[in-house]
């Protein structure tokens, strides 16, 4: 191992997002993964719990409390939602975190105790954590030491939307998120609502009007939008192991047509690598982006005067989570944010 490398531990490896992040490390040209950790497949090899992993020469999962953070850079935290905020306050400080689950995600602890019934365990950490969507957080993210990853279907609405409200292009209000998921979005722990045959040959909707992830759409709009804000946002499941498609319904402000968004949403991120918008009226979709850190964006005139439809997909597991989490890492260490990014989706 070089003595330059980024010496990388991931807590929760044996689960999607952490087997993911070891995929995407192995090919960041600086990354040194030294420690794995895991719950209940804690003393085997990460390579018997996922075989694909097996060509990397990689350390044994141990539990959390046998770790040795002292000689760490970077840690990724890769665990449930509650769990995570009482791991990372028990760490000692020095290594940056890149925290993937919902626990520093939402900034006001009453709004965190309403939408996760239970009070916050860290509270104190939580007002250090930068929100971590990358292209709009960027100059905080530099500064973190504690990053909150932001959710898969909150990336898929936020990228697009942004912009537009941050010109004023569209009315903050009646902003519909109607959003479809793979099932691999809910975690690689057996539950029922990921059987394959409740998944299998149907969609659902589900968290209708109730979702955890509306708060922390509706606080990262309202950062760009200069006002509160509320969306109505449905998840639905599909069955398929990876990807998002959020389908985005907004009403145009006076005097705005559907192709002033483009351009706007075409500017924005013409300098982004991860952030691409289609052609006028061309439609991506979730085979588009398959593997990749990509958001793909188009933008279509609805047929009532005065709206639009846009169309956003990701891969829940790389832009959605451990992709983000990378590029992440890159923005926080000074590094060039592509590194570690550049597969291609896998299509079809
Ligand atoms: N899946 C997705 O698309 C996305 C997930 N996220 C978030 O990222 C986090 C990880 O998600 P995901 O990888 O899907 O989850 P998984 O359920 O697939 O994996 C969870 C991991 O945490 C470990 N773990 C579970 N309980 C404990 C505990 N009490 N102490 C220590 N380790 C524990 C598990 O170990 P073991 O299996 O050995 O018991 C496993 O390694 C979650 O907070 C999730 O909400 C964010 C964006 C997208
Ligand atoms: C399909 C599915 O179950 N998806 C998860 C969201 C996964 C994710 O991005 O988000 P968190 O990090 O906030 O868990 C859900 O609806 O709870």
């Amino acid at each position: 191992m070089s003595s330059t490398g980024i010496r990388i531990g991931i807590l929760g490896a044996s689960g999607y997002t952490g087997a993911e992040l070891v995929r995407l490390l192995g090919d960041h040209p600086q990354a040194e993964i030294r420690a794995l950790t895991a719950e209940r497949q804690a003393g085997k090899p990460l390579g018997e719990v996922f075989p694909q992993l097996a060509i990397y020469d990689l350390p044994t999962l141990v539990k959390i409390d046998e770790l040795d953070v002292g000689g760490l850079d970077v840690i990724f935290c890769c665990l449930p939602h509650a769990t995570t905020q009482a791991i990372i306050k028990s760490l000692p400080r020095g290594p940056k975190i890149i925290d993937l689950s919902a626990d520093f995600r939402l900034r006001d602890p009453a709004l965190y105790e309403a939408t996760y019934g239970h009070a916050h365990q860290a509270l104190e950490l939580q007002e250090q954590a930068v929100y971590g969507l990358s292209e709009h957080y960027r100059d905080a993210i530099r500064k973190a030491w504690l990053v909150a990853n932001p959710g898969c279907y909150t990336t898929t609405a936020e990228l697009p939307l942004i912009p537009l409200l941050k010109e004023r292009l569209i009315q903050p209000e009646g902003i519909i998120i109607d959003a479809k998921s793979g099932v691999s979005g809910a975690g690689r722990d057996a539950k029922q609502g990921s059987l394959f045959t409740e998944v299998t040959e149907g969609i659902h909707a589900y968290g209708v009007a109730t979702h955890r992830h509306t708060p922390e759409i509706e606080q990262c709009l309202a950062d760009f939008a200069g006002r509160p804000m509320r969306v109505t946002f449905t998840p639905h499941l599909m069955p398929m192991s990876r990807g998002i498609l959020g389908t985005i319904y907004v009403r145009l402000a006076a005097g705005i047509s559907p192709e002033d968004l483009h351009r706007c949403l075409a500017g924005a991120y013409a300098d982004e690598p991860f952030v691409h918008v289609l052609p006028f009226k061309s439609l991506p979709a979730t085979r588009h982006v398959r593997g990749s850190n990509l958001c793909l964006i188009g933008v279509h005139p609805s047929r009532i005067p005065g709206e639009a439809i846009l169309v956003s997909v990701l891969d829940n597991l790389v832009k959605g989570a451990s992709g983000q989490a990378i590029q992440n890492m890159n923005i926080v260490l000074g590094l060039d944010e592509r590194l570690g990014l550049s597969q291609r989706p896998l299509f079809p």
